[in-house]
């Protein structure tokens, strides 16, 4: 398994859904001359179908093993910036396998400003796409409480809130460089 500086192999990016793993993986991993997965693209891509598609045809549990099944892939791959699910944290032994093998590092958005995000794109998320604008706001914040104490888990937490992506990256690039990344 090659490792890096620090011992660890990959950058794990977690958060709630609208956190900006996926933007930020993308700009970090360019910015480290890493490569960048993430994890609903690849399963997306494996199955050859929408996440969405995956929640309707084969329910929630079989796309939870399957991520799970892609974290435990993972292992074999060389040095990368991985931006993982919303729900993968949650998973039975995911964060124990994250901690294994990667810095795990926790996108911190306050509740209003991921409804902000996910209101004009909660039609890409199978979980929120169904909701009316009342149940809207309640269920995020139901699910958030129920999925942050296993965020807070991470090695580093960084608030993505009142700065642009590039900005994160700059401030995320200086973390990584205090800890030996
Ligand atoms: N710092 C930021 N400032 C403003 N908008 C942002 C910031 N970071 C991300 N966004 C925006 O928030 C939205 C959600 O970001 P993104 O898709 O990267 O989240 P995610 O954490 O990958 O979500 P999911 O878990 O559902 O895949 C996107 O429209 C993105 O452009
Ligand atoms: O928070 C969640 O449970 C999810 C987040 C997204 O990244 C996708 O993995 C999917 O929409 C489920
Ligand atoms: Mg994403």
């Amino acid at each position: 398994m090659e490792e890096r500086k620090d011992g660890k192999q990959h950058i794990f990016l977690i958060g709630f859904m609208g956190s900006g793993k996926s933007t930020v993986g993308e700009l970090l991993a360019e910015r480290l001359s890493l490569p960048f997965i993430d994890s609903d693209r690849e399963i997306e891509k494996s199955e050859g179908k929408s996440i969405d598609e995956i929640f309707s045809r084969e329910g929630e549990k079989a796309f939870r093993d399957m991520e799970l099944n892609f974290l435990v892939e993972l292992k074999g791959l060389k040095p990368s910036v991985v931006s993982l699910g919303g729900g993968l944290p949650a998973i039975n032994g995911a964060l124990e396998l994250m901690h294994q093998f990667g810095l795990v590092i926790y996108l911190n958005t306050s509740l209003l400003t991921l409804i902000q995000r996910l209101k004009n794109e909660k039609d890409l998320r199978p979980l929120l796409k169904d909701l009316s604008d009342a149940e809207f706001h309640p269920f995020v914040e139901d699910l958030l409480s129920q999925r942050v104490h296993f965020y807070k888990q991470a090695k580093l937490i960084m608030p993505n809130e009142r700065n642009s992506p590039i900005e994160l990256v700059d401030k995320l690039t200086k973390e990584l460089n205090k800890l030996n990344y």
